[in-house]
């Protein structure tokens, strides 16, 4: 009934504003009511015909669905390929806005904004009809087909979200507070009040309550329908103003349908780079008639008027930090925080937070933080939910919203939200252009069967190695006070889960042309190259990455792309400059001059950070590569810098000794990349990178020599075969594999490439390493040892002894710092909310700072081209 009196009132409201004749309102009127009567009736049937009980979870539909799924972006893959060379281009030449429409279908929102009314319908038209063909990049999710009735066509973007299903979305406070376990905290931190600050037990426990409610108001959500539905003709209207289009595939869109409609709750776990994310997946989830999730948004940006509205769209804020309340845990806020997502799950709400805390800083992904999943996987283990599906989703952008990180990387304190800078940022964004944004959702998995798995996994590790205990799942009574309280063995478990879901859904990442623009530039073309010269290293990395069945984000022709990114990345990161170049012909009797473009990145500081973060997203493509051919160099460093074993031809390396290097290099960088799926043997993954270069003819495996009685024991083991003799066997076999180094320049040429990659990652790593020695009989804090590397390494980069300006970077400065406390030569501790940095008793010497140093530093050799 309420819609009936919106529909009616908003009406009144268009008839007022656009002084429209009475009797063309009851045509649209009409057509609105026998709409809405429709779908009443429709929705009456089902209701009629509803089983008593809700429907269950089908595994196998769900796996059936995923294979259709895969299936389906196989052939998604397989068509858009075809596509480029054949349909899309189809659309005449002398149509004047084909050169615009054949680059891509996502091309279409600026096509629409930039033509003619007439020519916009047969354009929209036209492609739509190709996507609902192919959809092979996706489709424009900022777009809306043109409606069939007069009120839609007029008001396309007002029917289209009044068309939106409805939903509720309960509120649980009272749930809450009335939690046995959450009362059960209240009393504990009464308990404590009082004993601590020595009043009454009924004044620390109504204390303690009123705490508690207002936590749970300061916290909770307030999501509305049409708020929702208020925002989503926002977006509609104001992200054409800046964005070209956000682009998704249809079938993944279907798959998220599926999984909503098995009435579990989905819980969104997006990778974060903008504070658009959220409100596309929003979007998204709303415009396709799915509930929208509830967010865990950080309380930074519990601002006037945006807090609220935030609340409006499903944000729930939660601190960023859960601080000590007087030097102690805060077991209140905790144990509210979890009751409240427990009652929302329970209560039917879907759920999205970001596994990796805040956005990303750099452009990789950053490494997860466990604490809200923690609390999903335990209303699991309770029985709060029976199952819930977990999605991994990556966003990406041509160009980042939000500006830059490049004040923070140089390590200037974040500027906190406000309510006037998000107006100048909105104000900002509207003014600029940002290309296309792709959104991708992974298949989702059963939280349900990944548990299982993982207990078999661990079952099975015990039953081979007895000394470990194999995995016990308890309930979670115990686990009240959310991530605190959660067993060693669960720990585990989430932290699977949590590097689990970084991986894939850094892995299904859209590349985007910026991406492989700067990546080039950066660590190919850094001195500048010609416009050809681009085109055609772009065309053989894109061949490459698509051969890879990399989600890649673009198509049409390479030199029209590049333009593009070019064009979105900017003068400020990029520059182009048409150059004359004057060449020899006819054996140097005549010259010929040619206009070329040269196009060189913007390499110097603070810029080439900002650059540096675009390129970055392409370096989990080729991290492994880098990193074998990286402990290549430092294995073969006395060699390569011998001009006797470079003449001879005869450089070469042991598999085993190789590997070992590897996986020294993949421990130093443990916090920079996820390398593998936490169910894989990254030894076997560094194996398989090797075998991958040798293919390639980077390097070449030497026949192996066995000695006779060598022969004779792998004969004697072939025939009393069983699993250990084969480990062996396998051990000794990687062993006595030697590879030997190609020297052709093609080969060479490539190694560099996958060398200087990973060069200003060690370049920083080997500074922090180095500025340890500031530690001996003293203490810094964090931020002063950072500043300390940072204004070493800008002295270094000055004077040219550091290359690379991007190596001036907050965030791997501080996962240095991690890595040195795993390795147990740092320690820290909290001071004033400071966090206090100094080196172990047994490590506080110059002698055991200059071992870590001399860890680290073989990866930084650099070979001699010449
Ligand atoms: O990237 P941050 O640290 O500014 O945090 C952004 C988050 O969306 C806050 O919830």
């Amino acid at each position: 009934m309420d819609g009936l009196i919106e529909i009616f009132l908003f009406c009144g409201v268009i008839c007022y504003f656009f002084n429209l004749r009475p009797n063309k309102m009851v045509d649209v009127l009409s057509t609105r009511l026998q709409e809405v009567y429709a779908k009443w009736e429709t929705r009456t049937e089902m209701t009629r015909n509803a089983e008593p009980t809700t429907t269950r979870f089908s595994l196998d539909g769900l796996r059936r669905a995923g294979q259709q799924f895969h299936r389906r972006k196989i052939q998604d893959r397989e068509q858009s390929r075809k596509v480029r060379e054949s349909s899309l281009y189809s659309i005449k030449e002398t149509e004047p806005l084909a050169p615009l429409i054949k680059h891509r279908a996502s091309f279409l929102h600026y096509c629409c904004r930039t033509c003619t009314p007439a020519s916009r319908d047969t354009l929209v038209k036209s492609v739509l009809k190709q996507q609902q063909q192919q959809q092979p990049y996706g489709i424009n999710i900022l777009l809306v087909p043109p409606g069939s009735t007069l009120f839609s066509r007029v008001f396309n973007y007002v029917s289209c979200v009044l068309s939106f299903k409805r939903y509720d979305y309960p509120m649980v406070t009272g749930t809450v507070l009335n939690d046995e376990k959450l009362k059960d905290a209240i009393k504990l931190t009464a308990w404590e009040t009082a004993n601590n600050e020595g009043c009454s037990e009924e004044k620390a426990l109504a204390k303690a309550k009123a705490r508690a409610r207002n936590i749970l108001l300061q916290m909770e959500s307030r999501c509305s329908d049409t708020l929702l539905k208020i925002v989503s003709w926002l977006v509609y209207k104001l992200l054409p103003c800046f964005l070209q289009s956000a682009v998704m595939l249809p079938t993944q869109i279907e798959l998220l349908k599926q999984a909503d409609d098995t009435g579990l709750p989905l819980v969104l776990l997006p990778l974060h780079r903008s504070h658009l994310d959220y409100i596309m997946i929003s979007f998204l989830m709303v415009a396709n008639n799915i509930r929208n999730p509830l967010i865990a948004a950080g309380d930074n940006l519990r601002i006037p008027f945006f807090g609220w509205l935030l609340r409006g769209l499903g944000a729930f804020f939660i601190k960023r930090r859960i601080d000590p309340e007087s030097g102690r845990k805060d077991l209140l806020y905790r144990a509210t925080l979890q009751t409240y997502i427990m009652e929302s799950l329970r209560a039917g709400h879907n759920m999205e937070f970001f596994v990796e805390g805040g956005r990303t800083r750099t452009g990789k992904p950053c490494m997860p933080k466990s604490g809200i999943l923690s609390v999903i996987v335990d209303a699991y283990m309770d029985g709060t939910i029976e199952d819930a599906f977990l999605i991994p989703i990556a966003i990406n952008y041509e160009r980042l919203v939000d500006g830059n990180f490049v004040r923070e990387q140089l390590g200037q304190p974040k500027k906190m939200e406000t309510f006037t800078s998000t107006i100048k940022a909105m104000w900002s964004t509207l003014m600029g252009r940002y290309g296309i944004v792709k959104i991708d959702f992974c298949q989702p998995f059963s939280l349900r069967e990944m548990v299982k798995t993982f207990q078999a996994q661990q079952n099975k590790l015990a039953l081979r190695n007895p000394s470990e205990r194999p995995l016990k799942y308890t309930m979670s009574n115990s686990s009240l006070y959310g991530t605190d309280v959660i067993v060693e063995e669960q720990r585990q478990l989430v932290d699977s889960i949590a590097r689990h879901v970084v991986y894939d859904s850094s892995k299904s990442m859209p590349i985007m042309s910026t991406n492989v623009v700067a990546f080039l530039l950066l660590n190919k073309f850094r001195d500048g190259c010609t416009l050809d010269k681009l085109v055609e290293t772009f065309d053989s990395m894109r061949q490459e990455l698509e051969f890879a069945d990399n989600n890649v984000a673009f198509c049409g022709e390479s030199v029209d792309i590049i333009k593009h990114a070019l064009d979105i990345l900017g003068p400020g990161l990029v520059t182009q400059q048409r150059q004359e170049i004057t060449e020899a012909v006819n054996g140097d009797q005549s010259y010929k001059s040619n206009v070329v473009i040269a196009i060189r990145p913007v390499s110097i500081l603070p810029n080439v950070i900002e650059l540096s973060y675009y390129s970055n997203t392409m370096l989990l493509y080729y991290v492994m590569d880098s990193i074998v051919v990286t402990a290549l160099y430092a294995e073969l460093q006395s060699q390569l810098n011998n001009p006797i074993a470079i003449a001879e031809n005869n450089i070469t390396v042991l598999q085993n000794s190789l590997l070992e290097r590897a996986l020294k290099l993949c421990d130093i960088l443990r916090y920079e990349f996820i390398f593998c799926r936490p169910c894989q043997e990254l030894r076997d993954i560094v194996i398989e990178t090797i075998q991958n270069l040798s293919h390639k003819g980077i390097i070449t495996q030497k026949e192996q020599v066995y000695l006779e009685d060598e022969l004779w024991s792998k004969r004697y083991a072939r025939n009393f075969d069983d699993s250990s003799d084969e480990e062996y066997s396998r051990e000794r076999e990687i062993q006595k594999i030697e590879y030997k180094l190609s020297l052709k320049p093609e080969h060479s040429s490539r190694m560099e490439f996958l060398h200087t990659m990973l060069r200003p990652l060690i370049d920083t790593y080997t500074c922090s390493a180095f500025n340890l020695r500031k530690l001996v009989d003293r203490s810094l804090s964090e931020r002063e040892l950072t500043q300390e590397v940072l204004s070493e390494i800008k002295t270094k980069v000055d004077g040219g002894v550091v290359s690379y300006g991007e190596s001036l970077c907050v965030d791997p400065i501080k996962n240095s710092f991690r890595l040195f406390e795993k390795w147990n030569v740092l320690e820290c501790h909290m001071q004033d909310n400071v966090k206090i940095l100094y080196l172990k008793e047994d490590c506080d010497t110059a002698a055991a700072t200059k071992n870590v140093y001399d860890t680290i530093a073989p990866f930084k050799w650099v070979r001699n081209m010449d």
